[in-house]
């Protein structure tokens, strides 16, 4: 710090200037009391000299001795201020006199001022022992002298005074420099080395030497300002920290949540947006008035009126929270979806002056829980509305019927073989399928009629306000025409017929969704017992039908379970010599209620069901283990053909299932045939040749069962691996009356031959058609005329002698 600053330079200064004005003042009255107080003190100064004199010259004025009085002058004349004087004899005459010139000086003018000029005094000389006046002492005083003294003097007396004041001045510089200036420069330094983030940390030391004084009590002061400055920054930074905190969480969880907060003066209108807000609408600060009225302009038109009713309601209090979501526009002219949530204040009467809230931006979930509900309403493969919006639509359909009193009418579809295009071209082609018709469909119907996929090949069309229930037949056509149109998929032309359900509602009745699906459930399943490609409209009868299916249906899955099933063998005869030269597994069904149940009943559910490889492979295992049975009994085994559904032979591990079939029984394949319905094989024919091959690599042979049925060429049957044709009953039964079967019969037995083929003939029944069949040729026979199906033990009874298969020893009695 420069020294002027300092504060102990100041308190010197001062003191000093104070001194010497006091000294100044001072020395200067003393000097003028001296100077008012000159003339006095020359006249008693020259009073001193003439006395001492006095007695000497009265001596020499009394002797009129000259010499002495010169001598006494001489003496007076070693006084400077006496510039004149004269002793002289009571006779006035002049013993002694002596003059010097007077003094020149700078004080002239001064002493001239004070003191009269040559102002002479004189005293008497008079001799003590006579008392005797003798003459007169005269002497004439130099006031320039006595002003030079007076002058001298008084420079003394100031220039003492200056010295003694500078003295004191440097004294005090160094006395206030160390007991103030000092201690306080400490101080400032202590103080300047406060930390001010943590000021009670570090508190000043209390000089010692000025424990008790007043620079004692401010470094203490100052201390507990730190401690009290320390305190209250502690809690300033803890509220900071909380406050920072809880601002950090607050702005997190607005931006995680996507959400901003608003406040609106509803006495005002004016309104505030947080920036978060803002942004999310797209805009910029400032850049949306901050009115109430903004607010509304955003809001989507189809929402802003039921928005509007709310704010309304809940300010009047009528509803209790304000939870709407709502669209709003961005500055981009997109849409957000908004999840606001709201709570005003009221005043004392109940009214609201203030509402506050957050919008969260839902635009996300709201798109979510869209496809959501999209995908749960939805079939994903062809995008028609699934089972359960259908559902919905119908039972809101039937709804509107009741109410209007117009009638409607549903449509329900399933594919004719679409699951055997579906397992044996695998499901890619299934599914690109299923769209093609799913469009097919779509066109077939009005704009007005809903199309939904029920699941697998199930289709379900609603048609709404229908004037006649032939409108729906119509409706029914126009399906059945694009759905049976020949379709490419994958570069197969593929070629599938629909069967219609049609269930009619007029409004009136009880009826229910889940009772109209059954109705036309039920129609759908007697179309395609008609033969599929067309429609049926329910009648009350089909109920039953539908409840029989179902009830079958259980049964079946039981009788798999609990193995209910028997097998029965039927002999197929060399027709020459009536001779058993191989058997046809037959299933039978025992059911404990309803007795015998047909395979031609059961077989084609087993088949939609899914049971018949289950079914196929146990009839499998039985047969072979009967040849196993007769074989270790020394019993000449004959080969058993089984009957093996096309849903068998297209599942891929057909192959391995039968291969292993064989291995565990420990089989010869040679005693295994397989037959196959042709027209079910021609119309998988693609699929199953592969299969049939591999089968027939196994060491397997292949009859094509109910021969006849399936339009087969004969270039066809030449390209299969079939070892025998056998010839559908249908031609045989009147073979001998009619020329058209007999010709077809005897075409068909040619055939085979040709091929190199073994043809048997099923369903032979009488005698004359035995005889037709030796006389073209044909190979076998089997049929009601030779044995029916019959358990092993029985056959073996009528056919075997001694180990052999004969021809039938005991007439048929089954
Ligand atoms: N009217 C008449 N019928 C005769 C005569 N001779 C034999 N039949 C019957 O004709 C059917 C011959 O079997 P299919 O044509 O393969 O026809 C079979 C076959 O397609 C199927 N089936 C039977 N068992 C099985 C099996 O284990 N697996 C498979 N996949 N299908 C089977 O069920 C169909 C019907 O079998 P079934 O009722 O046992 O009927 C048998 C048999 O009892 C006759 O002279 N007159």
């Amino acid at each position: 710090m420069p020294l002027r600053k300092r504060l102990s330079y100041k308190q010197a200064r001062n003191t000093v200037l104070l001194t010497l004005l006091l000294g100044l003042v001072l020395t200067t009255g003393q000097v003028f009391v001296g100077l008012f107080q000159l003339e006095q003190r020359s006249d008693e100064l020259v009073g001193q000299f003439l006395k001492t004199m006095q007695e000497p010259a009265a001596e020499a004025a009394y002797t009129f001795d000259r010499a002495l009085a010169s001598r006494v002058l001489n003496g007076l004349f070693e006084h400077r201020p006496i510039r004149r004087a004269e002793i002289r004899d009571d006779f006035g005459a002049t013993l002694a006199m002596q003059e010097r010139p007077p003094a020149v000086g700078r004080l002239g003018w001064l002493a001239d001022l004070l003191i009269q000029p040559d102002r002479s005094h004189s005293i008497p000389l008079v001799v003590a022992r006579r008392m005797q006046t003798v003459g007169e002492l005269r002497v004439t005083i130099d006031h320039t002298v006595i002003a030079e003294e007076f002058s001298s003097r008084a420079s003394v007396l100031i220039g003492a005074g200056a010295l003694w004041t500078a003295g004191l001045a440097v004294i005090l510089v160094v006395m206030f420099y160390l007991s103030v200036t000092q201690p306080f420069l400490r101080l400032s330094t202590a103080v300047a080395g406060v930390d001010p983030d943590r000021p009670a940390d570090q508190l000043l030391p209390i000089p010692r030497e000025h424990a008790e004084d007043e620079l004692g009590i401010l470094v203490r002061s100052i201390n507990r300002l730190l401690l009290r400055l320390g305190h209250t920054l502690e809690r300033h930074k803890e509220a900071e920290v909380a406050l920072r905190d809880s601002e950090g969480r607050l702005k997190l969880a607005v931006t995680a949540t996507r959400s901003g907060v608003w406040d609106a003066d509803l006495r005002t209108g004016a309104s505030w947006w947080s920036p978060e807000f803002i942004d999310m609408l797209g805009y910029d600060p400032g850049e949306l008035a901050g009115r109430i009225g903004t607010w509304e302009s955003l809001i989507h038109p189809d929402d802003l009126p039921w928005t509007m009713d709310l704010v309304d309601r809940y300010l009047r209090g009528e509803v209790s929270e304000y939870e709407p979501v709502y669209r709003m526009k961005r500055k981009d002219g997109s849409w957000m979806w908004i999840e606001a949530k709201g709570r005003c204040l009221r005043d004392s009467l109940g009214e609201a002056y203030r509402f506050t809230g957050t919008m969260a931006d839902v635009t996300e979930r709201k798109r979510f829980e869209e496809q959501l509900m999209y995908m749960a309403t939805h079939d994903p493969l062809t995008g028609l509305p699934n089972r359960t919006l259908v559902q919905d639509r119908l039972s809101h359909a039937m709804g509107l019927c009741r109410q209007k009193g117009t009638r409607l009418a549903i449509l329900f579809i399933d594919l004719d073989r679409f699951k055997l295009i579906n397992d044996s071209l695998g499901h890619n082609i299934g599914d690109g399928l299923l769209k093609v018709i799913a469009k097919a469909i779509v066109g077939a119907v009005r704009p007005t009629d809903t199309v939904g996929r029920l699941g697998g090949d199930e289709f379900l069309v609603i048609a709404e306000d229908l004037g006649d229930p032939q409108d729906a037949a119509r409706i029914a056509g126009a399906i059945t025409a694009a759905v049976s149109k020949p379709v490419m998929v994958q570069e197969r032309s593929l070629f599938v017929t629909p069967s219609i359900g049609i269930s009619v509602y007029d409004g009136s009745g009880s009826s229910d969704v889940p009772a109209m699906l059954r109705h036309a459930d039920s129609a759908m399943y007697r179309a395609k017992a008609g033969g599929g490609n067309g429609y049926r409209f329910f009648v009350p009868e089909m109920n039953a039908e539908a409840v029989a299916r179902l009830a079958l249906e259980n049964s079946l899955r039981e009788a798999v379970e609990t193995g209910q099933f028997l097998v029965y063998y039927q002999p197929k005869v060399d027709v020459a010599t009536l001779r058993p030269v191989g058997l046809e597994a037959l299933i039978r069904w025992k059911h404990p209620e309803r007795g015998w149940v047909s395979p031609a009943a059961f077989i084609p559910v087993a088949e939609e069901m899914g049971l018949i490889n289950v079914i196929g492979e146990w009839v499998m295992t039985q047969a072979l283990r009967q040849v196993a049975e007769w074989e270790g009994r020394g019993i000449e085994p004959l080969p058993i053909a089984v009957n093996i559904s096309v849903r068998q032979l297209i599942d891929r591990s057909v192959v391995e299932t039968v291969r292993g079939i064989l291995f565990a029984e420990g089989a010869n394949p040679r005693w295994l045939d397989l037959e196959i319905t042709e027209s079910i094989m021609m119309d998988n024919l693609e699929t199953i040749v592969d299969a049939l091959r591999a089968l027939r690599d196994l060491g397997l042979r292949i009859a094509v069962d109910d021969f006849g049925t399936g339009h087969s060429s004969l270039a066809l049957l030449r390209s299969l691996p079939i070892t025998s044709l056998k010839v559908d009953r249908s031609f045989l039964n009147d073979v001998t009356t009619k020329a058209d079967d007999a010709a077809i019969a005897a075409t068909i037995i040619a055939m085979g031959q040709k091929l190199g083929l073994t043809v048997v003939a099923e369903g032979i029944e009488r005698d004359d058609q035995l005889d037709f069949l030796r006389d073209h040729g044909c190979h076998q026979a089997q049929g009601f005329l030779i044995a029916r199906p019959m358990p092993a033990d029985a056959l073996e009874r009528r056919f075997v002698r001694n180990g052999r298969w004969v021809a039938e020893v005991e007439p048929a009695a089954v």
